[in-house]
């Protein structure tokens, strides 16, 4: 007979959880576990561009339904009678173990969406020992994430300055407060037309809110001082965000020879994420990176391009071999995780489900949202026959398509 944890794998007690304590102690969940009603429940509660800023896409959002789309042509063929139990969710990803294949996107802004803001949502990533990534444009300091991520996993997600001098010094802070990994976003050279905060006229970090990476930088400050009379980012906020955001997001997309800056300055893991190309997944493996995110960024920068997940198969093809592929855009239940995982990706980022629950219930609802897609993920694989991550492949998958349409209702 299997002992208690075999009957009882760690992220599935989560399921347990919620029934005793409803069950015996009267007391729900603090949001919703339906993945369906969770964005809704969001927008009932968040303040209006707060709710637009994450929900929203490029253009009319042709790509995160496209997102949603691609995930519903994959089918899970579930195996019975196999050994299934206990699970084994561990995944190993340059060189360190970690409990899940779950990661948290890099989301900035977050002050906006709750008060708890990233500190919440890294202290709830802490708690489940999924590896937390700080945005360039978070609303906490680095030392501040350090301290609410503790001895559990931070990674670092760079929006990569025009200025190899700030650079320099920004990631020699990072490093200094032990980030594991180092993430180059590169899909983001500006920012999409999006219209739900073009209506609004809202973006966070005008005003600059979410630009304490740049602001705190010593490097940023002085170069800030000399072309403002000696000005602090703290007395010309907005001066300040012009100068941090233009160079955050310079417009130009950088040569891959470019990638030369970041190696002499990280010694760590370099990711880059954004790549949906097979040719550009190629090219990254060719300079040197020790990873990719296969993301175009939840939707949110090419109006009416493919599916993330459609695009997966072809660069694991290409590059699975060389280097770690990862995944994100979409993932919104446990199915979807055990399908990217089943074509390939070695980890998956959660986006905006977990910026829903910040939102609703600050660093309890994020924990909630993830709490509950990895017990979803740990059920779904027992379900269907599947006892640890390493056993998932294609030959749970059948690609079957229905026809049909979804909303980009998640
Ligand atoms: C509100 C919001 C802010 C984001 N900010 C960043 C960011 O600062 N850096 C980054 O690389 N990606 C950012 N992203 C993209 C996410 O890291 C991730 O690629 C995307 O959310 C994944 O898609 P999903 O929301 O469908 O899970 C942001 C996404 C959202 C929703
Ligand atoms: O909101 C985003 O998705 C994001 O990452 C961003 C933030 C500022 C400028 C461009 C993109």
């Amino acid at each position: 007979m299997a002992d208690k944890d075999a009957l009882l794998p760690a992220f599935g007690d989560y399921q347990n959880e919620i029934y005793t304590r409803g069950m015996v102690h009267g007391i729900l969940p603090p949001l919703t576990t339906d993945p369906n009603k969770l964005r809704l429940q969001a927008k009932k509660v968040m303040r209006e561009e707060a709710y637009n800023y994450i929900a929203g896409g490029a253009g009319e959002g042709a790509t995160m339904d496209a997102n949603r789309l691609a995930f519903r042509q994959w089918k899970i063929v579930p195996r019975m009678m196999r050994p299934n139990a206990p699970r084994d969710l561990k995944v190993t990803l340059f060189g360190e173990q970690y409990d899940s294949p779950v990661l948290m996107a890099p989301v900035g802004g977050q002050e906006v969406y709750h008060k708890e803001k990233d500190i919440g949502t890294a202290a709830a990533c802490a708690e489940l020992n999924v590896p937390f990534i700080m945005s360039t444009l978070a609303t906490s300091s680095i030392p501040e994430i350090a301290a609410a991520t503790g001895a559990h996993p931070r990674w670092f997600q760079l929006y990569w300055p025009g200025d190899d001098e700030i650079t320099a010094s920004i990631l020699q802070t990072v490093k200094a407060a032990g980030f594991a990994v180092l993430v180059v976003t590169v899909d983001t050279a500006r920012m999409a037309w999006r219209p739900a905060d073009l209506d609004t006229a809202f973006v966070p970090f005008v005003t600059g809110l979410g630009n304490g990476v740049g602001f705190d930088d010593p490097v940023f400050r002085r170069k800030f001082a000399a072309r403002s009379d000696g000005a602090t980012p703290e007395d010309a906020p907005v001066q300040a965000a012009g100068y941090w955001l233009a160079e955050a997001f310079t417009g130009d997309s950088y040569p891959w020879e470019r990638l030369e800056v970041i190696k002499r300055h990280w010694d760590g893991p370099i990711v880059l994420k954004g790549i949906q190309h097979p040719d550009d997944a190629v090219l990254a493996v060719r300079h040197g990176v020790s990873g990719i995110v296969v993301s175009n960024h939840g939707g949110r920068q090419v109006d009416g391009a493919v599916g993330s997940l459609d695009m997966l198969p072809e660069i694991v093809e290409a590059v699975g071999d060389k280097t770690t592929v990862l995944f994100d855009s979409g993932i919104r239940t446990g199915a979807d995780i055990f399908k990217a995982l089943a074509l390939g990706a070695k980890g998956v980022l959660v986006g905006r489900p977990v910026m829903y629950g910040l939102g609703i219930a600050g660093k309890a609802g994020a924990k909630h949202v993830l709490a509950s897609l990895l017990a979803d993920l740990d059920g779904t694989m027992g379900l269907a026959g599947v006892k640890s991550v390493a056993d998932l492949s294609q030959a749970s998958l059948r690609r079957v398509s229905y026809g049909g349409d979804v909303k980009s209702s998640l």
